[in-house]
């Protein structure tokens, strides 16, 4: 047994990051359904997990920061950092590109850092594709698509036309719903939250994510000299 038992128990009840590989948490939706807001609060309650900021051409919204939200940067520049191999995965979404840096990530995972990454369905099967036992991926779906549009408007952050194209492309997107492990409808989003949590909670105690629980379980496993 350990001889620090009682320390052992208490980091494993906590998910604590030393004890375990880190996991991939996906969260994908239509736009507007409501993954940033989601991510945020997860970020703002959970010490543990930290986003994986992506790369985009796109322009940043009023209130984003850029290294916090994404990266911005320039088609040439994008361009030169997919030739270079320097994205786990990247995809055209709404005409601009996106991609998730690999560098921060895999040396995260290795030493027990969690990541939420904010991707659509085709980042999510390339991600699945490479890094599968690492992979947990959620999807969010909207009540109802009155209630999209009117998010995607009372976000305020769009024009009408981006927001039309938006919801033109949200019944596709909603297609895919059946390449996660979890979907979750965001009415209530206080629920919703609730939800993502318990999944997250539970997907730490997955044995095969327990990499400390070996050591701990050989020690339990060991001849009691006591009882000859
Ligand atoms: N494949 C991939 N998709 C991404 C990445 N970053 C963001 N996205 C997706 O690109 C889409 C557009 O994102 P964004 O412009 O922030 O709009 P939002 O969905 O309204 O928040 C969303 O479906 C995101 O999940 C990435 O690194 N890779
Ligand atoms: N459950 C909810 N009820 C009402 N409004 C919500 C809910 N979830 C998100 N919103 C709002 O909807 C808008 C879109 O949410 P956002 O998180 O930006 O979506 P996404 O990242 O999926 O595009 C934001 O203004 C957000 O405050």
């Amino acid at each position: 047994m350990p001889s620090d038992t009682s320390s052992t128990r208490s980091a494993h009840d906590e998910g604590n990051a030393l004890d375990r590989r880190g996991l991939m948490l996906i969260l994908s939706s239509p736009s507007g359904a409501g993954k940033t807001t989601i991510s945020r609060m997860l970020l703002e309650h959970d010490p543990h997990i930290r986003n994986s900021v992506s790369c985009t051409t796109r322009a940043p919204r009023p209130g984003e920061v850029d290294g916090r939200d994404y990266h911005f940067v320039s088609q040439d520049q994008f361009d030169r950092m997919a030739e270079d191999g320097e994205f786990l995965e990247w995809a055209h979404v709404f005409g601009k590109s996106y991609g998730t840096p690999k560098a921060q990530v895999k040396a995260g995972l290795k030493a027990g850092q969690d990541y939420i990454f904010d991707i659509d369905w085709q980042g999510t099967q390339q991600l699945y594709q490479k890094l599968e036992r690492d992979v947990v991926r959620i999807f969010l779906l909207p009540p109802s698509i009155e209630e999209l549009r009117r998010r995607l408007t009372g976000r305020g952050t769009d024009s009408a036309e981006i927001i039309a194209a938006r919801m033109e492309r949200a019944r596709s997107e909603i297609s895919h719903w059946d390449g996660y492990d979890y979907v979750v409808v965001n009415d209530d989003i206080e629920a919703c939250f609730a939800k993502v949590k318990q999944i997250l909670a539970s997907e730490r105690l997955r044995r095969a994510r327990q990499t400390g629980l070996i050591g701990f379980v050989r020690g339990l496993m060991e001849p009691d000299d006591e009882l000859g």
